[in-house]
């Protein structure tokens, strides 16, 4: 937990219970569905809560604002990210309903509100649109913009001066280059090391593809 005070110091007393709980809750869960990697339980805070959280250090999003989370898995990086920003609504999808059970115990016992879940491959929903979808370790970006496109929303101009245009924000590591050209999309890309200067996040970036 220091790790994340170590770059956030603005949390609520509630946002500081929801994070703290984390710990506890996903050891007890990956003991019963597997959501992350046995070698890294022990890293949550680094590898995956504040790597979810680099989404919140680079972009804000705007209370209303509905984000969609694409191959959620067990909760990352939706599930830091609705703690952070409790204003905005995630809509957390996978497609393999057992990681959704684990999103939804967690998101109840830390009393999370703005989190739905959806059980379907994201290409099926056909009916909504999302102002952004975040997404890690799920396809190359070809795909994760493929599937996105038709679920963004329009350019929404009421925007605040540093929240983005409606967009896919996704977390990516190594070299991006050969995927990068082959998605046929021109990212803006973070180093999440110049955000938080630990050796775990060399080679790991933020792109941001806007709509
Ligand atoms: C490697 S896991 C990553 C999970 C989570 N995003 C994380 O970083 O911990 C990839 C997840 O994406 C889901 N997934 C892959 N393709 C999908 C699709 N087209 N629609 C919905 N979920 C998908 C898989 O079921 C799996 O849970």
């Amino acid at each position: 937990m220091e790790i994340i005070l170590k770059y956030f110091a603005d949390f609520t007393d509630t946002q500081l219970k929801q994070l703290e709980a984390l710990d506890a809750l996903y050891k007890d869960w990956n003991e019963k569905i597997n959501v992350i990697s046995r070698k890294d339980i022990g890293s949550l805070y680094e590898r995956h809560v504040l790597h979810s959280l680099s989404i919140a250090a680079a972009y804000n999003f705007d209370a209303g604002n509905t984000v969609l989370d694409l191959g959620c898995g067990g909760g990352f990086p939706g599930i830091p990210l609705a703690i952070f920003f409790p204003e905005v609504q995630f809509h957390m999808v996978d497609s393999i309903a057992k990681k959704l059970k684990v999103v939804e115990a967690v998101a109840n016992a830390i009393g999370l509100k703005n989190i739905t879940t959806q059980h379907t491959r994201v290409e099926a929903i056909k009916d909504k649109k999302f102002d952004y979808v975040v997404s890690r370790a799920v396809a190359p970006l070809k795909d994760l913009w493929r599937w996105s496109k038709p679920i963004i929303s329009k350019n929404n101009a009421q925007r605040s001066e540093d929240t983005p245009a409606p967009g896919l924000i996704c977390l990516k590591g190594g070299d991006l280059a050969l995927e990068i050209q082959q998605s046929g999309t021109r990212p803006y890309i973070t180093s999440i090391i110049d955000l938080f200067p630990e050796p775990y996040f060399e080679e790991k970036y933020i792109l941001y593809v806007p709509k």
